[in-house]
């Protein structure tokens, strides 16, 4: 059978616009890395070497739980503390054992667990993240540099409540992934380091978003990003909940930040104490 002319023009014009649609997924499924400098650049790029040959399907939905939000929603600021033996910015930290470290955590009053599972620059892996599920029962964050579908399916396998996602990373592709998290049933702590990213966050529905106060391309700290993003994120009408993140190691320090920011996240200072129970819980008195 013969095609019209004209059906045959507006099957290429389809074909097009399909290919096009393809392109665009396949772009947001994987962020363009070239553009992220620095350290955080390589780690972004090892992490995606990691799950180069990994399979995108993200299985069934799940149902939202929702735990990691609720915890960090409640009247007072939330702490959220961080298993972290060893970052590029410090080099080794402490020779944690993640259960022991969370469960010091949890008596030290944390609301939430943070677990690095970076295994280059930050010594984590995924057994730190089963180890740290299985030993508290408060939710637990898996901190990642999350560049490929396949590393929010396994936060959800592994009965994560949360996942990290970096604006700083995954530039435009932030809001597919924020979908993706929330269709396993994930919460997403949405990170930004300055207003470009904040708007691209909020763009994309975070109902979590993370200032953090290190810049990851330089690594230097400034704990006045926080409170200036935290501002501006409620100027622009942002009713979700707000994270302070990094560089926090005295309790005036955390003043600063109390009655602006729903939460805290904290490692170094905490991993590094040696009884982090006890420091954990210093640090958030007032
Ligand atoms: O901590 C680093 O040196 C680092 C370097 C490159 C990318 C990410 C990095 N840290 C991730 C974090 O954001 C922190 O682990 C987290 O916010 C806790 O910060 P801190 O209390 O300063 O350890």
């Amino acid at each position: 059978m013969r095609l019209p002319r004209s059906a045959l023009s507006v099957i290429r014009v389809l074909c097009g616009a399909a290919a096009r649609i393809l392109r665009r997924v396949n772009g947001l499924l994987s962020p363009d890395l070239s553009r992220v400098p620095g350290v955080l650049g390589r780690i972004a790029q090892e992490r995606a070497g990691d799950y180069r040959e990994a399979s995108p399907d993200l299985g069934p939905a799940r149902p939202a739980a929702r735990r990691f939000e609720a915890v960090l929603n409640g009247p007072a600021l939330a702490l959220i503390a961080e298993v972290k033996r060893a970052s590029p910015s410090q080099g080794a930290i402490a020779p944690l054992d993640p259960a022991v470290a969370a469960r010091a955590y949890e008596m030290g009053g944390a609301a939430a667990i943070s677990v690095l599972t970076e295994p280059r620059h930050f010594d984590g892996n995924p057994q730190a993240l089963h180890d740290v599920i299985g030993a508290v029962t408060l939710p637990v964050l898996r901190k990642d540099f999350v560049v490929h579908p396949a590393m929010l399916r396994e936060a959800a396998e592994w009965n994560a409540s949360a996942a990290l996602l970096m604006v700083s990373v995954l530039g435009e592709a932030t809001g597919a992934y924020l979908e993706m998290a929330h269709h396993l049933g994930l919460d997403a702590l949405v990170e930004v380091h300055d207003e470009a990213e904040l708007e691209v966050a909020l763009e994309s529905g975070a109902r979590i978003i993370g200032v953090n106060n290190r810049d990851l391309k330089t690594l230097e700290i400034d704990l006045a990003v926080s409170p200036r993003l935290i501002r501006q994120a409620r100027k622009r009408g942002f009713a979700g909940l707000l994270v302070a993140e990094s560089g926090y190691r005295t309790p005036q320090e955390i003043a600063e930040i109390r009655r602006l920011a729903d939460a805290v996240l904290v490692g170094s200072s905490l991993a590094g104490s040696g009884d982090l129970g006890a420091a954990a819980r210093q640090l958030m008195t007032p």
